[in-house]
Order: structure tokens, then sequence, then C-alpha cells
């Protein structure tokens, strides 16, 4: 027996997968990356059943100002730019009552780091979307956020969360991880957090009672090695606060963006790595019970495939995607339950809707 199956074999019968097995694993081309794949969704299968699940959600862009210039980011815009927006209170409250009206679960809000943004301004945008859709979970902010709005207000990141929290944040991003080595960061986003401040910031919201979901945004600039530093980092994270309700890839859009448009970054993940991000996520994470395709990054077919390799979760319908569509993404950017029924019928799993705490709504 080859050493890639006695390797899955005892993968399937509970082994921790490695490090430096798991760099192993991400170099397969042929058809063993089709058996990484059949192990992850076994794995798969015993852990989560053959549900499909997805959340009903919708984005709230309240800027895209920001005072970074993060390399692989195609939606921040700086003064005088002639696209530039940011929402006021009776804007986002009239998106938070489109959401209420549409029935949505999760408002999820995605901005900018915004040059007169301070903690008491996240705290009024929180303030306002659950007065006005006082039962819809808040999905927000990130560890870079906090950590802006800390530094700007001359207070801690804990006492920012707290804010947060009281003003109605239920689950933060896990946004802003990208790629969790301190020599990638200091290529495709300088100006960001370093890795130790956003793993302090995490577990910080996590013992405070504030869940997140852990992401990565590969295939930019990093190699195999940075992805599997990026997901030992989670899963020691994960043994010790258990905060992380699902693990979602981010496969970098690329022709947007300053830094491919410079020539520093490749054009993307390649297929094979989409679906090994996945299969290895599942088999390496094994204390994160939910790993997500991103549809709006990878588009609708691919994610179908990933839901092949581990992958258990649609994520969200998204109303109002802008990240990916102004990084150039092509396809939708928004995804009907229809045609992920469609999906997921078509692999002959059952979709579930889901709440962003994964508790399931009834069918
Ligand atoms: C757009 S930012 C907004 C929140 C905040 N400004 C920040 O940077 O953390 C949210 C996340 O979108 C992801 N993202 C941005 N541009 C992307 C791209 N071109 N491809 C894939 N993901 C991207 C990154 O992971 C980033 O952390
Ligand atoms: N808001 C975006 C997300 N969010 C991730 C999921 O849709 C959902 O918010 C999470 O699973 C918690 O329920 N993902 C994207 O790829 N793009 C977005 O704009
Ligand atoms: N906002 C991120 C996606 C995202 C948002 C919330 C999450 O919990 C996870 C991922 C993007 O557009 O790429
Ligand atoms: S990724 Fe976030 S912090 Fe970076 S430039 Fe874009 S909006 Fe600003």
């Amino acid at each position: 027996m080859t050493t890639l199956r006695l390797l899955l074999r005892d993968l399937l019968a509970g082994h921790r997968l490695t490090e430096e097995e798991a760099v192993r694993l991400f170099s397969v081309r042929g058809r063993d990356v089709w058996k990484i794949a059949a192990a992850a969704d076994e794995l798969r299968e015993e852990k989560v059943g053959d549900r499909v699940t997805y959340v009903r959600n919708q984005n709230i862009n309240v800027t895209n100002l920001c005072v970074n210039a993060c390399g692989f980011c195609g939606f921040s815009r700086k003064p005088g730019d002639p696209d530039v927006f940011c929402y006021d209170e009776a804007t986002i409250r009239e998106k938070a009552r489109a959401a209420r009206d549409r029935s949505v679960t999760e408002i999820c809000t995605v901005s900018g780091l915004h040059p007169e943004f301070d903690a008491r301004s996240y705290v009024n945008i929180y303030s306002w979307i659950r007065d006005e859709a006082p039962t819809v979970h808040i999905h927000a902010s990130n560890p870079m956020e906090v950590a802006y709005a800390a530094r700007k207000s001359g207070i801690s990141t804990r006492e920012v969360l707290g804010m947060m929290k009281s003003a109605g944040l239920s689950t933060l991003c896990g946004t802003a991880a990208e790629i969790l080595v301190d020599d990638v960061r200091r290529v495709i986003c300088p100006e960001k957090i370093d890795t130790e401040t956003w793993v302090r910031i995490i577990k910080e919201a996590h013992g405070m009672g504030i869940p997140s979901t852990a992401t990565i945004m590969y295939g930019a600039y990093e190699g195999v090695a940075d992805w599997v530093r990026h997901l030992a980092i989670l899963r020691d994270i994960q043994d010790e606060t258990g905060g992380f309700t699902e693990f979602v890839p981010l496969s970098f859009v690329h022709p947007n963006t300053p830094l491919y448009r410079a020539g520093h970054a490749r054009a993307g993940a390649t297929g094979r790595e989409d679906i090994l991000m996945v299969a290895i996520a599942r088999l390496f994470l094994d204390n994160i019970d939910h790993i997500q395709v991103s549809w709006v990054k990878t588009g609708t077919k691919m994610a179908e495939m990933a839901l092949l390799a581990g992958a258990d979760d649609l994520g969200g319908t998204l109303y109002e995607e802008s990240i990916s569509r102004e990084a150039g993404a092509r396809g939708t950017s928004y995804l009907d339950p229809i045609e992920m029924r469609r999906i997921a019928e078509d692999l002959g799993r059952t979709l579930r809707q889901r709440t962003t705490l994964y508790a399931l709504l009834p069918e």
C-alpha cells in the first residue's frame, strides 16, 4: 500500500495530520488529488452527515474609504477617488430594514478602515442595525477593525470588543487573517496588524463569548508551507478556545488588485489548489466541524466540487456582496437558495438553512 494510502487510512482512524504531512499532501498532483478529496469527503460525512448548509445573509458595506492599501484588495478607495462612499445613519438603517424584510437571519458588515472612524463609530453602526432589525444576528468587524478602533479611541481591544458586544455584535468575522505569516503580511498587507495581534484579539473575542469564523486568503503570493503554518495556528487556537464556528477559505480574486497589476501576485489559486485547500483543511482542522466553500470567490461549479472534497457549507446568499466583485470576480454576487438546492441535490445531499451558529432552521 502506498504511503499516501497508509496516511489517509490513519487519518480516517483518528491520526492528527502533522504540518510536515500536510505540506506533502498540498504538493500532490495527478489522480492522488482525488484520493485526498475522497478521504476528506468521507471524514465530512462522518462528522456532519449529508447536509449542505447555508445562511440567509446580507452584507452592509459601510464605506470603501480605507487608510490601508492591502495589495490584494480591489474594494478600498482613497479620498478623492470618484466612487468613494460612506453610508450615513439613514442609509444603514434603510439597509438593515431591507435585510429584515428579506427575512435574512444574519447581517454582515464589510468596511474599509475609515479615517474618521473610532470605537464609537462601530458601536453606532451596530446599534442602528439592531434598532431596525432586532432579531437579525450581527456578524461583523474583525481583529483588524477592533485594533483600529482601539488605537483611534485610545482604549484596549478588550474594551472595544465589550462595547461592540453591548451594541449588538454577536459574532466576529475571522477575516484580516489573510496569511498568518508575518513575512507574507509584510508584502500583501504591510499596514495590517501582525500575526500575534490577530491571534490575541481573536482569542480575546472567544474568551468574551464572541465566537468567530476562521479564514485564509490564499493564492496571491504565499507558498504551501505558509498555508500549513496558517492552518496550524488556527488549529492551536481552536484547541485552546473552541471559538471558531467554521473555516472559510477565501480564494484570491486577482484581476482588479494592485498586487496582481504590479506583477507581484499570482492570478489566483489553481483548481487543484482550491480542491486541496478544502480537503486538507477538513483533514487538518480536526477540531472545526464546518468547512465552508466561498462560492462568490470560486464560482458555483468549483463550489459544487468542493462539496465533494470535504466542504459541508455553502456560506451565505450574500445580498450585496462587493469585495469579490470589486476585485474582479465574474458571476453572481447573490446566490438564491433554489440554486443552492440544485447544487446539493445534484450531489445527492440535503440542503438545510442554518443560523450563524449552525443551528438548523425547520425545513
Ligand atoms: C475587504 S476586507 C474588509 C474588512 C477590513 N477592511 C479588513 O481588511 O479586514 C475583508 C476581507 O476580504 C478578503 N478579501 C479582500 N480582497 C480579496 C480578494 N481580492 N480576494 C479574496 N478575498 C479578499 C480579505 O480576507 C479581507 O480580510
Ligand atoms: N459576507 C461574506 C462572507 N461571509 C461568510 C458567510 O457568508 C457567513 O457570513 C458565515 O458563514 C457566518 O454565517 N463570505 C464571503 O465569501 N463573502 C462575503 O461577503
Ligand atoms: N468579507 C469577506 C468574507 C467573509 C466575511 C465574514 C466571514 O465570517 C468570513 C468571510 C470577503 O468579502 O472576502
Ligand atoms: S482589505 Fe480591508 S484594510 Fe485592506 S485595503 Fe481592503 S478594506 Fe482596507
